[in-house]
């Protein structure tokens, strides 16, 4: 299987948990892209969900899909979210956030009574860190909370990059909420949840892409078929 195969196949697992009249949070990514396509599908087989997009991308291709949407606002409580993720251990802990979608991402995970990942086999690692830490920022206060950042991260990676994601025009990367990323690259990231608290704490930050205790499954995509992790239905 090549890597697309590997993400449909993940995807087309988690898509037979869902059921008639589920409130789903639909993902962003590649990955998640072919579960929102296989929803849409089955929602032109009669499916009845509506769903909360986590992105706009996502809501783009629900809406051209003919999934019924919904929001936070009207449905604060979902069943299930299918979403990606550039990295996840064995204890379904992820760094999210490569495509910018970690803030809406993680409202949406935290709302759901589960949270499923589906991945490709290169995305499960033993230790957090070689994909580099998206950290959601304010604009406002960009250079301050920047050095802030890199305070908190010199107590256990002195000389860790931090660098301002940017668009293919060259300007800032700017996300669907407005804000700036900030990319850590930190290669291994012993203590996530140590590190989640610090940098929460930190004024100017939005959210960063560790997302610990909200996966409570996973379908991985391998060479040798799926394996799955935690508890799927
Ligand atoms: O912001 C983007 C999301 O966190 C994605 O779920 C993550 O980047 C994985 O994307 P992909 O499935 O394209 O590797």
């Amino acid at each position: 299987m090549n890597a697309e195969e590997m993400k449909r196949a993940a995807a087309a697992r988690a898509a037979e948990l869902v059921r008639d009249g589920m409130r789903l949070g639909l993902g962003t990514g590649s990955t998640a892209r072919h579960f929102v396509a296989i929803v849409g599908e089955k929602v032109r087989a009669g499916l009845k969900v509506v769903c909360v997009p986590t992105s706009e991308a996502t809501r783009l291709q629900a809406e051209a899909e003919g999934i019924p949407l919904t929001t936070l606002d009207e449905t604060p409580a979902l069943d299930l979210t299918v979403d990606g993720a550039d990295e996840l251990d064995d204890s379904l802990r992820l760094i999210k956030g490569g495509g910018g979608a970690l803030l809406r991402e993680k409202i949406v995970a935290a709302a759901s009574r589960r949270m499923v990942v589906i991945a490709d086999g290169s995305k499960h690692v033993d230790v957090l860190g070689r994909f580099p830490l998206p950290i959601e920022v304010n604009p406002f206060g960009l250079r301050a909370t920047q050095e802030a950042i890199v305070q908190v991260l010199a107590r256990r990676w002195p000389s860790a990059p931090l660098t301002l994601r940017r668009g293919t025009d060259g300007n800032p990367y700017v996300t669907d909420g407005g804000h700036f990323i900030l990319d850590a690259a930190l290669q291994r990231i012993d203590e996530p949840e140590a590190l989640a608290n610090d940098l929460v704490a930190i004024p100017g930050v939005v959210e960063h892409g560790l997302f610990l205790g909200l996966a409570s499954g996973a379908v991985i995509a391998t060479d040798g078929g799926l394996v799955e992790l935690g508890q799927l239905g």
